[in-house]
């Protein structure tokens, strides 16, 4: 019976971080998957291939709306859908394959199947069973259904389907204005769909600041998504060329119909547990069903570990990948931490949304005396040159000390600027701090600096 230091289920970026840390660490390291390519959901079905989509699509949208006026003339290109998944394909291979590359050089052995734990110490995979001193579940997350909504994934469809569809549907009808409603139905708009959101909330992405919310809200609009808020769908009624959406606004219980091509269901996700044996060795869940662990990432089982997707907290790749590092460094017997207060999140539609650290929703809620330092990007030259000046840096600092709180970010590459913030906070900056660092000219950051001069002083091209 081989055996090793640490196995660990499942090898999306929870996974295959923490193998590849535990291998680093001199550790013998195996890992499971089931799927024919390494990756998870992220590279897989998630975050790598929705990206490839989402910037051929912004590619189009410049070509048909900005290129003219930068005095780039001729024929816009059409979309060959066909091409477009190939390209999302390809990108996916080259992600999985960079992983299988890296097991290799690290010598982790890739144990292909679906892994569950029969006993504590014991992993099987199909009929073998591996000795480890230590398991890690990084078995991560499924899409959540709703009741009355039956999944085909070829016409009601959750994010996986979604990136597969037979064509660009005419009408698509999106359910739940979260992360990957949003960006998705981005996607086919962009791509011609008639796209229109339903959701239950009376704002779009719960969570956010209030008011990137609204300008996220109004700028997707203006590029031609429909809204429908406070409306509770109750069910679909699909045939194999269409769908009826049944939903009933909050407001005044009345119930509405919306027929679509293609209904992408994005509700959430639940953690993936399923098949591991969990039940039979007791380990412990929440009741929200996920699995619950101290803080140092151990189930109540000694010796079996979860992190990711699978435990408490944000379902976000970057999350998962900090925690299989810090838990690696654990089982090798070092210091392993992560600073669940620095978290970013980013929707990446265009323009970008990202945040850091708290809302002024929540630090009003604490009582926290704070202040406020807000830039637009109308106010950057970068921006205005690239046509991108919609959004702005709004950046929180505690009233008193001027220690960075928080950051929101809505324009032109946020995803990438609010890095600049996490560093900060990271190191417990303060807003002056960065206003004092000297940003080069002309690029988005300075937008992020002139918020932090916001904070004090004044901005100076607001
Ligand atoms: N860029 C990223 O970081 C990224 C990308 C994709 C997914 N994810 C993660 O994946 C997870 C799932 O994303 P998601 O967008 O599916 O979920 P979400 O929780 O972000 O949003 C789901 C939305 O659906 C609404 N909703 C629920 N039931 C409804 C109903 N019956 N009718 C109408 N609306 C309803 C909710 O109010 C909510 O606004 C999230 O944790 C997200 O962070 C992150």
């Amino acid at each position: 019976m081989a055996k090793y230091d640490v196995i660990i289920i499942g090898s999306g970026p929870g996974g295959y971080v923490c193998a590849i840390r535990c291998a680093q660490l001199g550790l013998k390291t195996a890992c499971v998957e089931g799927r024919e390519t390494l990756g998870g959901t992220c590279l897989n079905v998630g975050c790598i291939p929705s990206k490839a989509l989402l910037h051929s699509s912004h590619m189009l949208h410049e070509a048909e709306h900005n290129f003219a006026a930068m005095g780039l003339k001729g024929k816009s290109p059409s979309v060959d859908w066909k091409q477009m998944l190939a390209y999302k394909d390809n990108t996916i291979a080259q992600n999985t394959k960079g992983i299988e590359f890296l097991f290799k050089k690290n010598k982790i052995d890739w144990l292909k199947g679906w892994g569950s734990i029969p006993e504590p110490g014991k992993v099987k995979v199909g009929d073998e069973i591996y000795e480890a001193n230590h398991i890690v579940i990084a078995s991560g997350s499924d899409s959540s259904t709703l009741p009355g909504v039956e999944i085909d994934e070829k016409i009601v469809v959750t994010s996986t389907g979604a990136l597969e569809l037979g064509k660009v549907p005419k009408k698509l009808v999106v359910i739940g204005a979260g992360v990957i409603g949003l960006e998705l139905g981005s996607v086919y708009s962009r791509l011609g769909a008639e796209v229109t959101v339903i959701e239950y909330l009376d704002t779009i992405t719960p969570g956010m600041d209030g008011e990137v919310q609204k300008t996220f809200q109004r700028l997707l609009r203006r590029q031609g998504l429909t809204f429908v808020m406070g409306a509770a769908v109750q069910k679909v009624d699909a045939t194999k060329t269409k769908a009826k959406v049944t939903y009933q606004l909050r407001k005044d219980d009345s119930d509405h119909q919306i027929e679509a091509d293609t209904v992408l269901v994005a509700t959430g996700r639940k953690p993936f547990t399923d098949r591991l044996g969990l039940d039979a060795l007791g380990v412990k869940l929440t009741d929200r069903g996920e699995i619950a662990v101290d803080a140092r990432w151990q189930t109540n089982v000694e010796g079996i570990h979860a992190i990711g997707d699978c435990i408490t907290g944000p379902m976000l790749a970057h999350k998962a990948e900090d925690e299989g590092m810090a838990l690696a460094a654990i089982l090798a017997g070092k210091h392993g931490h992560v600073n669940y207060g620095v978290i970013p999140s980013v929707i990446y539609t265009h323009p970008e949304v990202a945040m850091v650290g708290q809302t002024e929703q929540q630090l009003k809620e604490e009582g926290r005396a704070y202040k406020t330092g807000k830039f637009p990007f109308m106010g950057n030259g970068r921006a205005k040159a690239n046509f991108a000046a919609d959004g702005f840096v709004k950046i929180l600092a505690d009233k008193k000390t001027d220690r960075i709180l928080g950051a929101h970010i809505i324009g032109p590459s946020a995803g990438e600027l609010i890095h600049e913030i996490c560093v900060a906070m990271e190191f417990g900056a303060s807003a002056e701090d960065l206003a004092l660092t000297c940003h080069a000219h002309p690029t988005y950051s300075e937008a992020v600096r002139e918020a932090a001069l916001a904070c004090g002083d004044g901005a100076i091209h607001a």
